[in-house]
């Protein structure tokens, strides 16, 4: 009966979720939207790569632009070790509110922090709000057209350092086209293209993952 999307699912995971387990809230929600209803989660074939780049990175500090209803932010969070944070920004209020939910069901609000609003207007002020001078790991999965302008700004902001790895949703379906041809081409990047499928269907999409050279 919830009236919006996010609240069906956040309602569908307190019915038939487990309290406290963050790999159980990942494989509910993915049987939410595998059985009831799609959303726009990064999901579970694209969700295995995502894995294995934060296990292989292993990041203290890690930064989300678009949370949506906290999925991603619970998979990768599930993943990092005690001490480590992980910062999302969400511009949709009623989106952020279903994820802190969907983030405490997980048992993971002392580790990942939802900051409401947009992110031009955030991530100028990360250093001064959070206690943070760089980010070890960057994921990328809000509004394609804003992918390489924030990319930009982030640099420009000084939050990445050499080593960070941006890793971006989305870059075959709907496509981020100048985000691609940028981290692609620039020095400043050392890129690698993950094919794979878009969320609970079986249309190509993928994953770029663009280590920041410095
Ligand atoms: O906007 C997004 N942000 C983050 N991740 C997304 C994602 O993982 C997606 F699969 C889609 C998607 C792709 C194909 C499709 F048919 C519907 C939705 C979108 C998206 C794209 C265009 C819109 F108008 C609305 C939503 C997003
Ligand atoms: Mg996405």
């Amino acid at each position: 009966t919830g009236r919006t999307r996010p609240e069906r699912l956040l309602q569908y995971l307190q019915k038939n979720g487990t309290r406290g387990d963050a790999n159980n809230v990942v494989d509910t929600i993915d049987r939410f939207c595998g059985t009831v209803e799609w959303a726009m989660n990064v999901g579970g074939e694209k969700g295995k790569i995502v894995d294995k780049v934060v296990l292989e990175t292993n990041p203290g500090t890690v930064l989300e632009l678009g949370t949506y209803c906290g999925y991603s932010a619970v998979r990768m969070g599930r993943l990092l070790a005690p001490g480590s944070r992980l910062i999302t920004l969400e511009m949709n209020p009623a989106y952020a509110k279903v994820a802190k939910e969907v983030i405490a069901f997980a048992g993971l609000d002392k580790q990942v922090e939802v900051l409401v609003g947009s992110t031009t207007e955030l991530i100028p002020q990360l250093k001064k709000k959070l206690d943070i001078d760089t980010f070890d790991m960057i994921f990328l999965d809000h509004w394609k057209q804003s992918y390489l302008p924030d990319t930009k700004l982030l640099e420009e902001c000084g939050l990445l350092r050499k080593g960070t790895v941006l890793l971006a949703d989305n870059v075959i379906c709907p496509g981020t086209p100048d985000y691609l041809q940028y981290v692609r081409s620039s020095p400043k990047y050392l890129s690698q293209h993950f094919p794979s499928v878009l969320e609970y269907t079986n249309a190509p999409d993928g994953l770029e993952k663009s280590v920041y050279l410095g």
